[in-house]
């Protein structure tokens, strides 16, 4: 892939749970550090499931990470030595975290997102698509469907194994008790009334 030297820009992986984003996020940074970039990642406190301080693959890779609240205290790790910066499940970040990106890779900053394109309804997350659009860079990538194999673009939410409703709450921090990857025509969600 092109990627212009001493210049900015935003890249962002995205797919579905267990696409191998962190993974991927994970690979780029150790790529850096190999580099001997100046590097920064930064994740949600939300995400909390693996480890408070690091970015933590399904598969158990990690690389350190600042566990932030809001977007906007990405500023105060930031220096003028800076040159990459990290955000792992930027899905759950507010929306100014698109404004950060861009004002980060204005600056001459590399920056790496990976995060969940679709929720659990298979409607957009968050500020994700949003930065889809500003970033020079998309990769989206696929898992393995749990039910039939096929290549999974979802994440299917489970309730005591069975398929949520469409009217849960968008935010409910899970792993494979509560998520499975599935494909288009495996993916269910109830849209019925309770
Ligand atoms: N259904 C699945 N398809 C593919 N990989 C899976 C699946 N279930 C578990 N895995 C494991 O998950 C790894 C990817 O984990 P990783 O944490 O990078 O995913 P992710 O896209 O960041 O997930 P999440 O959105 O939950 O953070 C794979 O390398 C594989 O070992
Ligand atoms: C698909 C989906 C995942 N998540 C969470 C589960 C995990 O903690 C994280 C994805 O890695 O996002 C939600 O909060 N809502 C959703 O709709
Ligand atoms: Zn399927």
């Amino acid at each position: 892939m092109y990627r212009p030297v001493n210049h900015g820009y935003i890249e962002v992986v995205i797919g579905p749970m267990y696409s191998g984003k962190s993974e991927e996020l994970i690979r780029r940074i150790k790529r850096a550090e190999i580099a001997k970039q100046n590097i920064v990642v930064f994740k949600p406190r939300i995400d909390d499931r693996y480890s408070k301080e690091d970015v933590v693959s399904h598969s158990g890779d990690s690389v350190g990470a600042i566990p932030i609240n809001k977007a906007n205290e990405i500023y105060n790790y930031i220096d003028e030595k800076t040159q990459v910066v990290g955000i792992d499940e930027v899905q759950f970040f507010d929306e100014e975290i698109i404004n950060i990106a861009i004002n980060l890779a204005d600056k001459g900053i590399r920056v790496i997102a990976a995060g969940l394109d679709m929720d659990f309804k298979g409607e957009p997350f968050g500020p994700t698509p949003k930065l889809l659009a500003v970033a020079e860079f998309v990769d989206k990538i696929q898992a393995i469907c749990s039910v039939c194999g096929q290549p999974a673009t979802r994440s299917q939410r489970l309730i005591n194994g069975e398929p949520a409703r469409y009217d849960d709450p968008i935010i409910q921090v899970g792993a494979v008790e509560s998520y499975e990857a599935r494909c288009r025509k495996c993916h269910v969600v109830y849209r019925d009334k309770k």
